[in-house]
């Protein structure tokens, strides 16, 4: 029998590092391994880089590993200098102090305008954004970039060069989330990058689905002239002998869909740091509202996304509230009523990005004595939480996009992981919900497309499909309408 050709797929996400190994034909998974990110919306990324080390070192290495992809967290600025040193940490897409930014280019532009240009209008997330804040706050800094990346090209590019800001590469999911880069035309915008940043720095070359990053050679490491390349490989699990073919990688949503093996009309609802809801389509999406952002996707078409900066912490900081366990918090919230008696949470807990809210916090509305229960506030949590994921929902179905749906609604990420989630999500989001079984399926999509490299053929591999288990129960319009009062007034 012969030798299993292997891939890897890694998601490099905000809160952690994930590694799978899987098999190149038939997609059986082989190995994984994971590692923590550090805390916070400003980090270094050579925090990704020893997470990926880790991670790779835990999931048994690379060694037999024949090509390699690395999907991330979408936005975050990373900024070089000439000599491919990172300038300062990387502000990371839930970072918020570029919201005046934001709201200033706007003003600049106008919100139909930037929705036209780039399928987006500028929230804080967005890497332009960012850059602004930075000409505005921090010149020498702005002064001292060369060139402005992504979490996965750095990655990407620490892998097959790490030295020559020239061979940075991106691909167009993670182009399309930069506020600088048009997913209708394929072309970056180097007139806005200017108009945000005041400079233009180089920007990675946007690669194809199918188009290589480059090539780790066994001596790929010490070519960069990366400090002790032999350590380097060591730390992957790399022989000195093994070649590495890289991947174009993908932002992570993308890399999800891709994964999922998503179809026109499908909906994928992820509940991770960000909770986003999104689908893939076949013409550009152009939201001049700025609720819907109109991505690119990992094979060639389009991904037009809702993202929320309240999702699976908002279940964290409810568990650290009444100081349970998340089996705990989840049994708690499935033996309190539907509507948690009146107790409604507005969970805008870390500002929000959809709606644009930056500053805004979390409200509990409607406490009375008879809702005072550590029950009734573990399901005020996860009710809250879905209810605007299923705002994204109604936004995402109301622009059109979904060709003849909503029709089969994925449920992934670590927040589907609780019971009390996958039981009430139908409910709140008023249809059916299929719950993959428990995986990685940014890592598994990132596998694909490496698999996919491999192969060269036409379209991405077809691996057998994710065990679900379907979801029902009946819609709560009430709750729905309580939950949009109170927001309202909130905001
Ligand atoms: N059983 C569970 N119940 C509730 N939340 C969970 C559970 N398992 C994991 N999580 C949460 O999922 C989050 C991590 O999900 P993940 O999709 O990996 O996030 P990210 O991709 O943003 O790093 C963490 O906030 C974690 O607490
Ligand atoms: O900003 C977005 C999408 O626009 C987020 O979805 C980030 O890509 C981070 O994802 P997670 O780490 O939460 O999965």
């Amino acid at each position: 029998m012969s030798t299993p050709r292997l891939v890897a797929g890694v998601d490099s996400s905000t809160q952690s590092c994930k590694v799978v190994i899987r098999d190149a034909d038939t997609g059986a998974l082989v190995r994984t391994g994971t590692a923590p990110h550090p805390d916070g919306t400003e980090v270094h990324p050579a925090a990704w880089w020893d997470a990926l080390c880790q991670a790779a070192a835990a999931a048994g290495g690379l060694g037999d590993v024949a090509a390699l992809s690395i999907a991330a967290q979408q936005h975050g600025m990373v900024c070089l200098d000439g000599d491919g040193s990172v300038v300062r940490p990387a502000l990371l897409w839930n970072d918020t102090r570029s919201a005046r930014a934001a709201s200033d280019l706007v003003a600049e532009l106008g919100a139909k305008e930037w929705a036209e240009a780039v399928g987006t209008v500028p929230v804080a997330s967005f890497t332009a954004t960012k850059l602004r804040w930075l000409a505005d706050h921090e010149p020498a800094h702005a002064d001292r970039t060369a060139a402005v990346c992504l979490p996965h090209d750095w990655l990407t590019w620490r892998l097959t060069d790490g030295r020559d800001i020239s061979t940075l590469t991106t691909d167009r999911s993670d182009a399309s989330g930069t506020g600088y880069w048009s997913p209708a035309t394929g072309q970056y915008r180097t007139d806005l990058l200017e108009q945000a940043f005041r400079r233009t720095p180089l920007v990675p070359r946007v690669l194809g689905p199918t188009e290589r990053a480059g090539v780790l050679e066994p001596t790929g490491f010490a070519a960069a002239g990366l400090l002790n390349a032999g350590s380097a490989r060591a730390r992957l699990g790399l022989a000195e002998t093994d070649p590495l073919m890289l991947a174009a990688g993908a932002g992570d949503n993308a890399a999800a869909a891709l994964g999922l093996g998503v179809r026109p009309g499908d909906v994928v609802v992820s509940i991770g740091t960000s909770g986003t809801v999104f689908a893939v389509c076949d013409t550009p999406p152009a939201d001049p509202t700025g609720t819907v952002a109109g991505f690119a996707d990992a094979t060639g078409r389009f991904l037009p996304l809702v993202c929320t900066l309240n999702a699976a912490r908002v279940l964290d900081a409810g568990r650290a509230l009444l100081g349970v366990s998340a089996g705990e918090l989840s049994r708690l919230a499935l033996s309190a009523p539907a509507g948690a008696d009146g107790l409604t949470l507005i969970p805008y807990l870390e500002g929000e990005r959809t709606p644009n809210r930056p500053d805004a916090s979390g409200e509990l509305h409607g406490l009375r004595l008879a809702n005072s229960t550590p029950a009734h506030l573990a399901r005020a949590y996860v009710e809250g939480m879905l209810c605007g994921l299923a705002d994204g929902l109604d936004a995402l179905t109301g622009l059109g996009v979904l060709s003849d749906g909503p029709g089969r609604v994925f449920l992934i990420g670590g927040g589907a992981r609780s019971e009390a989630v996958r039981a009430i999500a139908p409910a709140i989001l008023g249809r059916p919900v299929l719950v993959p079984a428990p995986a990685e399926y940014v890592a598994n999509g990132a596998a694909a497309q490496a698999a996919w490299l491999l192969s060269g053929g036409a379209e991405p591999p077809r691996w057998e499909a994710a065990d679900t288990e379907l979801f029902e129960d009946q819609p709560l319009p009430w709750l729905r309408e309580r939950y949009r009062e109170c927001r309202d007034r909130a905001l």
